[in-house]
């Protein structure tokens, strides 16, 4: 299979034009209330085909949360699919937010699912669990390299219930979290500018001076926004990774809908915001 140049690079060369932002397509049914959408398909339809066309063609990346499309069943998963495909044609690298992890065998149909080049729902990157074991995800991790695409891995989640499995300490005194993005880095030896395996990790987390988060992937960091981080925290939490970080932003954007104009605006500051603060850094 010939796959596409890898995510990393690709990642890498997006930030430096667009910016570093993510924007999650995340159609919860308060939301879908809110822009005077039905709970149904067509509301999720219009809903997901609204936020391409306000920012598909600036950000860097989107984010469709799997979920949110699952809901409704196999009518939501094709407008899945027309999501991925209208952002990727508009020049967004996709992110699918499923946050997969099974027994090694079972991944690998995870992984066909989202990282195979003829998958119908084909995405530039998907979010991973580790938490069945970092190995389990190995055969992600070998479609991805073959297919040009990229993992996000789940190390210190922006979920305050997170820290009672990620900041549990090992025999060897390493904390979870940190083994995690041990990982990482040997995923990513050798690559540059930037490698394909990247790790969640959430803005709101504070001080996480204690972790190399330098691991030469990308760190998608979500959290800014509704769960209360702020784009000019982004420098305190990540310090000299911030360079690397894909600062995620869902409903502190999708509030300001429905009107495409309102939205792109709404990225914009975000965007605006996150620049500073990386200025500043
Ligand atoms: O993997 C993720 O994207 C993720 C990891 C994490 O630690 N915390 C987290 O909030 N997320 C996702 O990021 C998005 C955050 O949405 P907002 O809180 O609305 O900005 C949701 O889609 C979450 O599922």
């Amino acid at each position: 299979m010939t796959g596409l140049e890898p995510f990393g690079a690709r990642l890498r060369r997006a930030m430096d034009e667009r910016g570093p932002l993510c924007v999650g397509i995340d159609p919860h049914a308060s939301l879908l209330s809110e822009w005077g959408l039905g709970d149904n398909v067509d509301g999720l339809e219009r809903f997901s085909r609204t936020v391409v066309e306000a920012v598909a063609d600036r950000v860097a990346v989107l984010k469709p949360q799997s979920a949110f499309f699952e809901r409704f069943g196999s009518r939501g998963l094709a407008v899945l699919e027309t999501t991925v495909r209208e952002a990727r044609e508009a020049g967004a690298l996709v992110v699918m937010d499923a946050k997969r992890g099974d027994i090694g065998s079972t991944m690998a149909a995870y992984a066909e699912a989202f990282l195979h080049k003829d998958a119908p729902l084909f995405s530039d990157a998907l979010t991973v669990s580790p938490y069945l074991g970092y190995g389990s995800l190995s055969p992600a991790v070998a479609l991805a390299r073959e297919s040009g695409a990229g993992l996000f891995v789940l190390a210190l989640t922006s979920n305050p219930e997170g820290g009672e499995v990620q900041h549990a300490v090992r025999a060897d005194g390493r904390t979870v979290g940190a083994t995690v993005l041990g990982h990482l880095a040997l995923e990513n030896a050798g690559e540059e500018p930037l490698g394909s395996f990247g790790a969640v990790v959430g803005a709101t987390l504070g001080d996480l001076s204690s972790y190399d988060l330098d691991m030469g992937g990308p760190i998608l960091a979500p959290g800014i926004g509704a769960q209360g981080a702020a784009p000019g925290d982004l420098p305190s939490v990540f310090g000299r990774a911030v360079r690397n970080v894909v600062p995620n932003v869902s409903r502190g954007v999708l509030r300001h809908g429905p009107e495409t104009v309102a939205l792109r605006d709404a990225s914009e500051r975000f965007a605006d915001e996150i620049r500073a603060a990386l200025t500043s850094a």
